[in-house]
């Protein structure tokens, strides 16, 4: 069964339109998978006003705080989640995996431990909870003074620090709470007892915005159900969507995860790691999905995201030895030994997109200019992002020029992308690749790349679209929009195919194909929240002066994006 699932990709479906026979095969199960619907994504940070009945205690003390960290200095916020979880002294889960995880994809971890366990790869030797008044009392330091973007739960032994917590969350309320119900440890050791399964239920669920029980999890929250088929599955998703979350994820032992919320059920397709290092995947994975979330990214790119962080770091660590027991952790710091990182890299934001310079080295070899002149030019007139795109050029000279390019991009914070060409992002150290349909698959490409780096897809379909999102694509580019003659044979999407692939993208979009000054604005004007942007090649680059026609465009962008604020 869950092979069946891998195999159908991530295609979305309603639970309800489920049905599993018992000779069941493949074809029948992609034909129901492939009944796609709308997307949901857009909720995230709106609290249900079920939550605090109206207006929200301390919400008030929340803003003085938050005032306060931007007037010390004006500095650079960090996306910041907090963790409540217990400590884990092998370091492979709790605590430490969920800093080490949330680090690792960029954002602060601050720590509220709830309990101390002695623990190895062999199992689970003690387990200490921390008194309700010291959990309640770091839960009073850190969220009274640190500005805490999102809360992530693990371990919490007892109803009492659930109460704990569920006033404080009242009290100091956050963008969103990330629920893994942790109840048992994967060597099989209890970590919180049943009675914990009330709190859960009654009191956390109807706070959070996602929980991620696993399989065990899931059942005992449910009674004990048995949860064997796709289907058992998705009614145990939607049982403990009942609870009160609005974004439901449970997720399926070994190689999938299954999200649902309050319409839909999305299969995320996965790769088994053939591994014994697996202690944590489920802290991790939750710590990610936190981080994600954080950091600003909608629900299902915050789920995809984590997903393909954790098969990268199980894939990393897949042959690491820790320990002399039958389970090791992972190493969630892989990307730090595996890619140099360069100073100026920066991870991805969805506003990158907002006027995104294409190069072309037939345009350059025209006007007589360098690829590094042109590049830099587009970015002294306000590009947001900078692809370089050349069918022709050797390796070689490709990567001088990447790298010649990298070098103005970093000093002026500006993501650099690469055409096509993964080894050449690689061997220069770019900050990502746009592929086409016909080029590597993006699946593929995030795993030669790693999970920091950026990857853009060009779609024209909202197929294209969730299966670039089900590949762990940052954004897609959606076109072209209009004729062009950049590109020949380019069937064009025009503004209505346009807006129904932004629709239905989970990831954010950016335009591309014909656009120029003459019909910027009326792209952005189809004002679909995940629009972020326009692409341009010929506009800039097939121009005498590259800065003039960036600084119009950017002026254009501008009025309309504003304008399309006002009228929604
Ligand atoms: N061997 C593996 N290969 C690929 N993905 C895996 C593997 N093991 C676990 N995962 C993924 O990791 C995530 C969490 O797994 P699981 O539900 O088993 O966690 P867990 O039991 O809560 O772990 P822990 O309690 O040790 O933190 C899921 O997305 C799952 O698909
Ligand atoms: C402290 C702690 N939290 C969570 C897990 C997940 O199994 C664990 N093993 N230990
Ligand atoms: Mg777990």
């Amino acid at each position: 069964m869950l092979e069946l699932l891998d195999s159908c990709d991530s295609r979305r479906f309603r639970a309800s339109e489920i049905q599993i026979n018992p000779s069941f095969d493949t074809s029948s199960f992609m034909a129901v998978a492939a009944v796609a619907t709308a997307s949901p994504s857009s909720l995230i940070y709106t609290r249900p006003s079920s939550r605090s009945g109206g207006r929200i205690p301390g919400s008030a003390r929340r803003t003085t705080a938050v005032v306060m960290a931007a007037g010390n200095g004006g500095g650079r916020r960090m996306p910041h989640v907090l963790t409540v979880a217990g400590s884990d002294s092998g370091a492979g889960a709790g605590i430490q995996a969920d800093i080490k995880a949330c680090g690792a994809l960029g954002a602060y971890c601050s720590s509220v431990i709830t309990a101390v366990t002695a623990q190895n790869t062999v199992g689970v030797q003690g387990v200490h909870p921390v008194p309700e008044a010291s959990v309640a009392e770091q839960l009073r330091s850190v969220l009274s003074d640190m500005a805490v973007d999102v809360v992530k739960t693990g371990m919490l032994p007892s109803v009492g620090i659930i109460k704990v917590l569920c006033r404080s969350l009242q009290e100091f309320p956050v963008k969103a709470l990330v629920v893994d119900p942790v109840m048992v440890s994967t060597s099989g050791d209890m970590l919180a007892g049943p009675s914990t399964l009330s709190g859960y239920r009654d009191e956390l669920f109807a706070m959070a915005d996602i929980v991620t029980p696993n399989l065990k999890e899931a059942s005992a929250l449910l009674g004990g159900m048995s949860l064997r088929t796709v289907s058992d599955m998705c009614s145990a998703a939607k049982s403990i969507h009942n609870f009160g979350p609005r974004h439901d994820h449970a997720k399926m032992y070994f190689s999938s995860v299954s999200c649902c919320d309050r319409e839909n059920y999305h299969a995320l397709r996965g790769s088994r790691v053939n591994t014994r290092n697996t202690h944590g995947t489920g802290c991790t994975l939750a710590s990610c999905i936190a981080a994600e979330l954080a950091k600003g990214s909608p629900m299902l790119q915050a789920v995809q995201r984590a997903k393909t962080f954790v098969e990268s770091a199980l894939d990393y660590s897949k042959d690491i030895v820790i320990g002399n027991g039958p389970q090791g952790p992972l190493d969630h710091l892989f990307d730090l030994n595996t890619h140099a990182h360069t100073a100026g890299a920066r991870s991805f934001e969805a506003n990158d997109l907002f006027l995104y310079a294409v190069t072309d080295s037939g345009m350059n070899r025209k006007w007589g200019r360098s690829i590094v002149d042109a590049v830099k030019a587009s970015i002294e007139g306000g590009a947001t992002i900078v692809q370089l795109r050349d069918k022709e050029a050797e390796t070689r000279d490709f990567i001088e020029a990447a790298n010649a390019c990298l070098e103005i991009c970093r000093s002026n914070g500006v993501p650099l992308l690469i055409n096509d060409r993964v080894d050449v992002a690689l061997a220069c150290d770019a900050d990502g690749v746009h592929v086409g349909q016909s080029d590597m698959p993006a699946r593929v490409a995030r795993s030669i790349l790693g999970p920091q780096k950026i990857i853009g897809v060009s779609c024209k379909t909202a197929a294209q679209a969730e299966q670039a999102w089900a590949d762990g694509a940052d954004y897609i580019g959606c076109g072209g929009v209009f004729p062009t003659t950049t590109k020949a044979n380019n069937l064009t999407v025009g503004l209505d195919g346009l807006k129904a692939a932004c629709l239905a993208s989970k990831v954010p979009v950016v335009a591309i194909g014909g656009i120029s000054a003459a019909n910027a604005g009326s792209v952005m004007q189809i004002s679909v929240p995940s629009l972020k942007g326009v692409a341009v090649v010929s506009a800039l680059f097939d121009r005498e002066c590259i800065v003039t026609e960036a600084r119009r465009l950017k002026s254009i962008l501008m009025d309309s994006s504003s304008h399309a604020k006002l009228s929604v």
